[in-house]
């Protein structure tokens, strides 16, 4: 139910909306396929029935003329199931679409992609959105289609099992039964005890698939992570630890994969046998019908295929177990993401002219109150700094400002228009330098625009690589990336800037320099700067120690211990 639940959830957004008109069009397509096969089924069954009888009495032509028209079923058959797979493919590259585009606008809006790493929960969205979306798409697609042309399969072939089952009597000592479509019962309680059969031995492949899709993501993760940091690693030497964090990894994929074969050995050692002993089961049944001469050879055939037809798709559920497995921890998956997502209280935050808290308390994640009944107030154009120990809060208060941390009470103003916030180390994502620069704008500013910038922050020598993709944040040094950050900050044009030690991988001549640049280039910004640079904290019109102006909940003194 609860699984039910969360699969209406994701699937609303797509076919609820305009957007799944297409959708449900294709589907129609597909099912108008699906009675094209069954019907082609029918055909092929009663004309087993014919063949088997002319086969019985050598009459060479008639044998003949019955190929011609098996050849011609067969031909319908492949053009209605080759259509079907690719108006399938259509529909879930569709679905998928948009169910991708959903997860993104949710993922990335209001910062969610941040927010939920915050709170630790959930693992890996990454997998989710490539993976998962996927995979629900496709088998849910896959699913229903095969649920419904097994639908239409039990309808079409039980009347003609009923009609061959005639009236039978059965004695078992005193006692006779007389029966009206007694192969029709025989096929329903086989699979009844199959499909029972399976679930329960079956029933543990959800939480092993939901566990192989977490612990292959933890892996893919883990190697990205020795990717990015490939030279933190090499400088410390730390292959062997990273050797056997990915070593940890991987057990749990194979420990996990273990489980998977034992289960599936088990469910598996039923289903091969399940499914061979159904082909005979049906002439078993039959025989003494047969032996009694009230049916013929073609008879018998026909019984068999269409027992056969009847029970492949009443046994729908037992070949679709580990399908419905894999598409249940899917949705288990992707559904926690989005409630989680969804879960997220809104991020509103108050614009007018000036920059005030009031009353502000910055919190822990666990509640523990960090900064407390904060005032502050900058006007537009000020240059305030914020001062205070290591660990006091300062970045987690600029954080709050931002509003990207949700743990605070009271309330807060920001300077309408843009903020953007420079942190110690940029994010430079790998491509052109001129993206790079505009970043995190969409739109590239003109040549000039750009050149203009660089030469304002010292990075003059970049100017002929506008155009040039690589991996800036490994060739460009420390110091080079922050005058890059200070650069965008000069194309973004934010209303308020922060600035989180932003310069302090510079000398203090050079920092001040571009730091009075942007001033010139920026009168109006109101900047909010941590800086342990003396040299730079001079420039700045305004501190404001949290410590001494008593917003530190507690005071915060690191100490070396002494020998
Ligand atoms: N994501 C987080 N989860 C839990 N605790 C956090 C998180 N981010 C920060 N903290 C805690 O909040 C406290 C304040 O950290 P913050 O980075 O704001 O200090 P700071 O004053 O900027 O320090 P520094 O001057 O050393 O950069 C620290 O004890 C830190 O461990």
């Amino acid at each position: 139910m609860k699984t039910l639940r969360l699969f209406f959830n994701l699937s609303r957004p797509f076919w609820a909306s305009r957007a799944g008109w297409p959708g449900w069009l294709l589907l129609a397509s597909i099912f108008a396929m699906g009675v094209g096969i069954v019907q082609v089924n029918v055909y092929i069954n009663a004309w087993s029935k014919t063949f088997y009888d002319t086969l019985a009495t050598f009459d060479g032509s008639a044998l003949l003329d019955l190929m011609g028209s098996y050849a011609l079923a067969i031909g319908a058959l492949i053009l209605v199931i080759v259509s079907k797979n690719w108006l399938t493919k259509a529909l879930i590259l569709r679905w998928r679409q948009h169910l991708n585009d959903h997860m993104l606008d949710r993922w990335l809006g209001e910062r969610r992609y941040y927010r939920l790493g915050l709170s630790g929960e959930p693992d890996h969205p990454d997998q989710r959105i490539a993976e998962d979306v996927h995979l629900l798409t496709d088998k849910t697609v896959g699913l229903v289609v095969s649920l419904f042309i097994n639908t239409l399969q039990i309808g079409a072939f039980v009347s003609i099992l009923w009609q061959l089952s005639g009236t039978q009597t059965f004695t078992l000592g005193d006692y006779s039964v007389t029966l009206d479509g007694y192969l029709v019962w025989a096929v329903v309680i086989y699979t009844l005890i199959g499909t029972l059969f399976t679930h329960w031995l079956g029933h543990p492949l959800h939480d092993l698939n939901y566990e192989r899709q977490r612990s292959e993501a933890a892996f893919r993760t883990d190697l990205l992570r020795k990717r990015e940091h490939a030279e933190q690693i090499a400088l410390y030497s730390g292959e062997h630890a990273e050797r056997q964090s990915l070593a940890l990894r991987f057990a749990a994929i194979a420990d996990n994969w273990r489980g998977l074969m034992r289960r599936e050995l088990k469910l598996g050692t039923f289903t091969v046998g399940y499914d061979r002993i159904s082909n005979i089961v049906p002439v078993f049944i039959a025989l003494p019908a047969f032996l009694a001469k009230t049916i013929t050879l073609g008879g018998l055939m026909q019984i068999r295929t269409a027992f056969g037809a009847v029970h492949g798709s009443l046994s729908w559920l037992i070949y679709s177990y580990r399908t419905l497995m894999e598409w249940s921890a899917t949705v288990q998956r992707l559904g926690q993401f989005q409630q989680a997502m969804e879960g997220l209280p809104a991020v509103e935050l108050e614009h007018g002219e000036t920059l005030n808290t009031c009353g502000l308390d910055v919190l822990r994640p666990n509640g523990e109150p960090l900064l407390c009944g904060l005032a502050l107030h900058a006007q537009p154009g000020e240059w305030l700094r914020l001062a205070g120990a290591s660990g006091l809060g300062k970045t987690t208060l600029l954080r709050t400002l931002m509003g990207l941390w949700p743990h605070h009470r009271g309330s807060w103003q920001l300077p309408s228009g843009r903020s953007l916030l420079l942190p110690q180390k940029p994010y430079l994502a790998g491509g052109r330098l001129d993206e790079l620069l505009a970043y995190p704008a969409t739109q590239t500013p003109g040549g000039l625009e750009l050149i203009g910038a660089l030469k304002d922050v010292g990075l003059d020598h970049l100017a002929d690589q506008l155009d040039r993709d690589a991996e800036w944040s490994r060739e460009l040094s420390g110091g080079e990336q922050q005058r890059l950050a200070l650069a965008r900050a000069l194309l973004y044009r934010p209303s308020t800037l922060y600035l989180d030690e932003a310069t302090n991988q510079l000398d203090e001549q050079a920092a001040c320099q571009l730091l009075e640049r942007l001033r010139m280039r920026l009168p109006d910004c109101t900047l909010i700067g941590v800086s342990h640079q003396p040299a730079v904290q001079r420039l700045f019109e305004r501190s404001i120690d949290l410590q001494e102006c008593g917003a530190a909940c507690r005071p915060v003194t690191l100490e070396l211990a002494t020998a």
